[in-house]
């Protein structure tokens, strides 16, 4: 089942067209991994999903329903930008006022079970304002989770954290999604800071969709492979075959041929020379998460 089905949507503000034409698709339980720079268009489109901006123009579903019926928004939590917090008040009475907004018959009782889960149940009478970045994001999400959502989505919620916070996050958000079955839709313009958790991946590019693909896709995409550049690549791809039994490789137009497959570069190299094909290039090629996002952005410029 589709929890989230965007399409086409686009939002315009002023002169500034911030989403365009966005398709987004989003199935019961995916841990989305959403990434694009700065500015891209993330938080923009998520505000659209929540219902905190409204499009100008395209469709959004929620759960297989239009958003117009308005039991499906319900079944939605989320931290956008902050937690909203009220910093006078304590993690408790933060939980408690929300939990009575939303008109909850459980409010005392589940503001304990989600203090407890997001590890701030022994610091939930500390006002707000004296809590760390972390520990605010960690609140965010427990208040997000009040209405037991079926659908988390948060933006950036690992931003400006130390690695120890990030982690945290991190185990939190895995047992959400595996434990209680949560669809998650995490932010971040960090693929690195995804990929241990994500499941399938949303890339935007000046608020179009670049390309979304399962977890296994984008490691397939970015798996190692020896590059060798040769003179003519039919007869290298019947050695190849042939002499070295290799047949995980992709062959280009420029005369690279990829070789995904373990193998000994000497020994291509050699066969291919004794085979009278001259080797123009020949070495490792290494691809992380990071250079491979680069790569599609088109750039080096940080992200
Ligand atoms: N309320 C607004 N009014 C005018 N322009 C806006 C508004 N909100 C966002 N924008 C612009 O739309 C574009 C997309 O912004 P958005 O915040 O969605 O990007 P983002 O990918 O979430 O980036 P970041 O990680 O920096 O938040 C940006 O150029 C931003 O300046």
């Amino acid at each position: 089942m589709n929890v989230v089905e965007l399409s086409s949507i686009s939002k315009v503000y002023g002169r500034k067209r911030a989403v365009d034409h966005l398709d987004m698709t989003v199935q019961k339980g995916d841990i989305y991994g959403f990434i694009g720079r700065n500015g891209a268009g993330k938080s923009t489109t998520l505000k659209m999903i929540c219902g905190l901006a409204a499009p100008t123009a395209g469709d959004i579903r929620l759960f297989g329903k239009t958003v117009k019926n308005d039991t499906v928004r319900k079944r939605t939590g989320m931290l956008i930008e902050n937690a909203g917090l009220y910093p006078s008040l304590s993690a408790r009475e933060n939980m408690l006022l929300k939990a009575k907004c939303l008109g909850l018959v459980d409010a005392a009782q589940k503001t304990e079970e989600l203090l407890s889960f997001t590890g701030l149940a022994d610091v939930g009478k500390k006002k707000t304002k004296h809590f760390s970045m972390g520990m605010k994001q960690r609140l965010g999400i427990a208040l997000a989770l009040l209405g037991n959502p079926d659908l988390l989505i948060l933006d950036e919620p690992i931003n400006g954290l130390d690695p120890e916070g990030i982690r945290e996050i991190r185990s939190m958000l895995v047992s959400l999604n595996e434990e209680r079955g949560i669809t998650i839709i995490i932010s971040s313009h960090i693929l690195g800071e995804l990929s241990k958790i994500a499941s399938r991946y949303g890339i935007i590019k000046d608020g179009q969709m670049i390309q979304q693909l399962p977890a296994e896709d984008l490691a397939k995409n970015c798996r190692d492979y020896l590059l060798v550049k040769v003179s003519d690549t039919k007869s290298a791809s019947v050695l190849l075959e042939e002499q070295l039994s290799l047949t995980d490789y992709k062959i280009y137009p420029d005369g690279e041929i990829h070789i995904y497959a373990p193998c000994d570069p000497q020994l291509v190299s050699q066969t291919f020379l004794e085979g009278g094909i001259s080797i123009q290039e020949l070495y490792r090629h290494q691809q992380d998460l990071e250079s491979y996002f680069l790569n599609l952005m088109g750039g080096e410029e940080h992200v």
